[in-house]
Order: C-alpha cells, then structure tokens, then sequence
C-alpha cells in the first residue's frame, strides 16, 4: 500500500499544491516554516480524519479562506483507492472513501496504517501519565475495536462515580449500594482494559528493546515498565482501598485510569538522565515497535512519516536508521528535513528509489 497522490487545499499554510509521490522514499525539505510538516500532517490527516499536530480542526483551515481539501490516491491491492477530508467553517468534518462518505470516522480508523514520528513526540518523555496511556490506547485502538469500546464505556461510568462523589459531598450522604452498581462496572470494564494492556506490553516491550538496541548499536541500556495498581490489587481492592480518599477528593483516585509507563535509561528515568539524542532514539525505537506491531497485527506495511528526523541523531543513529530502512522492513516513507544536502546524502546510501521535493 502507498500514496500515490495528495492534492491539497487551504491546508495550514498552503493554498492549493499536488504532489506525486514515489512508492518508497519521499522527502520535504526548505526552511523552517515553509510547510514541509503541514503536508506530513495532511498525509496523517487522511489516516486518521484529524490533525496530529492541532487537535481544534477549524485551526487548520488556511487563515481567512472557507474550508479546506485533503485528497489522496493510494494504491492498495492493486487498485486506486480515492480518500478525501474536507471541512468548511460552521460544518461537520467529511470524509470520503471512493466517493462515498463515513458515517462514522472511527470506520476509517486502521484501513490506512501509519506510523509518524516528530519532535511533538517529546511529550510521551515530558508529560503526565495521560499522554503515555494515550499512546498505548492509540496503538492498541487501531486494531482492537472492543478495547476503544470499553475503554469508551470504562470513562462514562468514571465521570457517573465521580459526578456521585461530589452529590455525596454537596448533600453530606453517602450510599454504599448506589456507589457499589458503579464500582461493579468500573471493576467489570477496567480488569478487561488491563489484560488486554497487559497482553499487549508483553509483546511489545521486547520489539521496543530490540528497535533501540539497533538505533543505539548497544550503546546504553533501556527499559520500557507498565504501571499498574492492578498488577498487585484487583480493581475492586483498589476501589475500596481509596475510598475515603475518593470520599474526600469528590472524585475516583485509583483504577486502570491511573496506569503509566515508566521510561528508563541504565534503569533512571529518562525524562531526567538521558541525553536529547537518547530521548529521541528512545522515541523513535517506541514508535518504530509501534510500526511493528501495526504491521503485524494488520498484514499491511504502515506508512512511516519521519519529521525533523535526523537533527540530535548522531551520525551512527541516522546509519543505523538506514541500515532499518533498507533490510526491506519498511514501505513508503516520508521525510522533512531542512538540509537538503544531508537529507540527499544519507537518502543515497538507502539505495531505495526517492523523490525530494523543495518547498
Ligand atoms: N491555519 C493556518 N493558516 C495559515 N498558516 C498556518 C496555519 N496553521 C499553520 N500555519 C503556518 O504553517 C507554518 C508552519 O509550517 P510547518 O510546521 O509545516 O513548517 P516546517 O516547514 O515543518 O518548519 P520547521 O522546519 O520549522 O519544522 C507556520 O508558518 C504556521 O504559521
């Protein structure tokens, strides 16, 4: 599967530009603020009917013009498959498939695997749990549509025991029965979310250790750790053990919405102990298992868009990458660089077709 053709429209920055894109290796390369990541952003656009970078979608409507247009041809199985997004200020989001609209985006979610890896990423290293669960979710969701149900039904049943905390508070009351129904369906819905996170991490923690050993040519050693109260307690221990806390807090303290992701480098935190390259090589290996695991689990070679990729890599970890790039374990790749030259050079070495694109 590849992009054979993106055409957009009042995208970001850009007011109307094609591009024809090669089957493995693409490259945006010019200066900062040219556009070279709003058109890695339109291709993730196509995946995911959302922007990876601005979450409000009118923000990324050219300033001052009505709507914009994404549309892509792809070359899956042999065939053309058309897929366009569009969205006009005042209207709802519309994608298209072949000419024919989704009800519902979550639809699309999966039928266009890709991976992106961005200097955005940061935020898995320097933000609170909640970025690091959204990750594993996100990887998890593309390809388990029970798990986003439940993960969906886990949070609606959270805000109606925390909405009960706080009447509970407000009315000086308490009902154990009325809380039990909630603790029941939070126990019911979080242990399931936890043994599929656990299955999952299981499998992918040892494709992430590899990926970094071959980034890093077994420089340094790292480790990859989920969180979890219910690795020692059952949901419904951890309900009970927090509930006067719960009680005094108005809202739920523990459960699976409270799992995390430890980041270790020579068993410290990374976040505090590792070097920008070694944050970034850990990034990269983290997303690079996510491409495997996509992979593996989808029967399709995701597409792979690399943002500002080679900048803190030193000139082994850009070689290593290569080495990656070329043992055919990837499909179509897309590049942003502000170095034309080097983003020419190392592209060369690949000794895969590539196409570079001044912006
Ligand atoms: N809705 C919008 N309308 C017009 N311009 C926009 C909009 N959203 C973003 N931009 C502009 O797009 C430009 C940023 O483009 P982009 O992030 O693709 O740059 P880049 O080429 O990747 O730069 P760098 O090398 O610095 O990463 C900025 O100038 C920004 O102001």
């Amino acid at each position: 599967m590849y992009l054979q053709k993106i055409s957009l429209v009042n995208f970001k920055n850009i007011e109307s530009q094609t591009f024809d894109f090669q089957q493995k290796i693409n490259c945006f390369v010019g200066d900062n603020g040219v556009g070279k990541t709003n058109v890695l952003d339109a291709i993730y656009y196509l995946s995911f009917a959302k922007s990876y970078f601005n979450s409000v979608a009118i923000q990324n409507i050219k300033h001052n013009e009505p709507f914009f247009m994404i549309e892509g041809e792809y070359s899956l199985n042999n065939r053309t498959e058309q897929i366009v997004c569009s969205l006009k200020r005042g209207q709802k989001k519309v994608l298209k498939r072949n000419g024919k609209n989704y009800d519902k985006f979550s639809e699309h979610i999966g039928q266009i695997p890709l991976v992106i890896i961005s200097p955005a990423d940061r935020d898995l290293v320097t933000e609170g749990s909640d970025t690091r669960r959204k990750f594993i979710d996100g990887v998890i969701s593309q390809q388990n549509k029970t798990y986003l149900q439940d993960l969906i039904a886990y949070n609606k049943v959270l805000s109606q025991r925390n909405a009960l905390l706080k009447y509970f508070a407000a009315n000086r009351t308490f009902d154990a029965l009325n809380l039990s129904v909630y603790n029941e369906q939070l126990a019911a819905y979080g242990t399931k979310i936890y043994e599929v996170r656990k299955d999952f991490l299981e499998k992918f923690i040892p494709i992430f250790n590899e990926k970094y050993q071959i980034i890093s040519g077994d420089k340094e050693s790292v480790n990859l750790l989920y969180k979890s109260q219910l690795q020692e307690y059952s949901m419904l221990e951890v309900l009970k053990k927090s509930l006067e806390k719960d009680k005094i807090l108005q809202y739920t303290t523990s459960g699976i919405h409270k799992d995390d992701l430890s980041f270790e480098i020579e068993e410290y935190p990374i976040k505090k102990f590792g070097s920008q390259g070694q944050q970034k090589s850990y990034l990269i290996a983290l997303k690079l298992a996510q491409f495997e695991f996509i992979k593996q689990q989808s029967n399709i070679i995701p597409i792979l868009l690399f943002d500002d990729i080679f900048d803190k890599l030193d000139e082994n970890r850009v070689l290593q990458l290569i080495e990656l790039v070329n043992n055919d374990e990837f499909g179509q790749i897309f590049i942003t660089d502000t170095h034309q030259e080097r983003t020419e050079n190392i592209v060369k070495q690949s000794n895969k077709p590539y196409k570079i694109f001044k912006l």
